[in-house]
């Protein structure tokens, strides 16, 4: 008999299959909307979300770009590697881990609205909570630079330029963190822009 309030989840069936140790139980979520279009917000920074599963279903409507990419999980040495580009489409929904590093690739043309569902595991995240000085392990080498966060990552001006209408706010990157840095890191968390 599934516990009454998992059977208010949509997706928790499908989640269980794919992740069954971060699915094995939800007892929380915070939902909300995304929009990209021109003249808003073009795409979402590189990020791990503050879920244990996320469910992102695209609601609509007409668009080209707005793909979303993935690299690795945080704190492994792959963390900033490219994995996979997943195209969105109305009606279909992903699920990832929120540990997965992940953003939202520009919007070429149209509107794409999804609905976003970070789901948690309380017993599952008060075991698993990442240390950062413990877990994480050295990168493995220098970032792909699609997977490279403006916001979070130190090295992002060695590699690529300022986003376009980005104000400050870079004033906590923390990745990779002290001592984790791939070989040849050198000084590349200087704040200058790169010619
Ligand atoms: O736009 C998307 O598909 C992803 C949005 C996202 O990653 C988030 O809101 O955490
Ligand atoms: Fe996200």
């Amino acid at each position: 008999m599934p516990d009454a309030r998992e059977t208010h989840h949509p997706l928790s069936l499908e989640a269980k299959v794919l992740f069954p140790e971060q699915a094995s139980q939800f007892d929380d979520h915070h939902s909300f909307i995304v929009r990209y279009t021109a003249s808003e917000d073009l795409g979402l920074d590189m990020h791990t979300d503050d879920s244990d599963v996320t469910f992102n279903v695209c609601l609509g409507h007409e668009f080209t770009g707005a793909t979303l990419t993935f690299c690795g999980y945080m704190g492994a040495p792959n963390h900033r590697k490219a994995s996979h580009v997943y195209s969105h489409e109305v009606g279909r929904a992903v699920l990832h881990l929120g540990s997965r590093r992940h953003g939202a690739d520009d919007i070429a043309s149209g509107t794409r609205m999804n609905l976003i569902i970070w789901s948690h595991n309380k017993a599952w995240r008060r075991m698993h909570k990442l240390r950062l000085s413990e877990d994480y392990e050295k990168e493995e080498g220098p970032p792909d630079p699609v997977c490279l966060s403006y916001t979070h990552d130190r090295d992002y001006l060695a590699f690529k330029k300022k986003p376009v209408g980005r104000a400050a706010g870079r004033n906590r990157a923390w990745c990779p963190p002290k001592g984790m840095e791939y070989e040849g890191f050198g000084d590349k968390d200087k704040d200058e822009d790169i010619l």
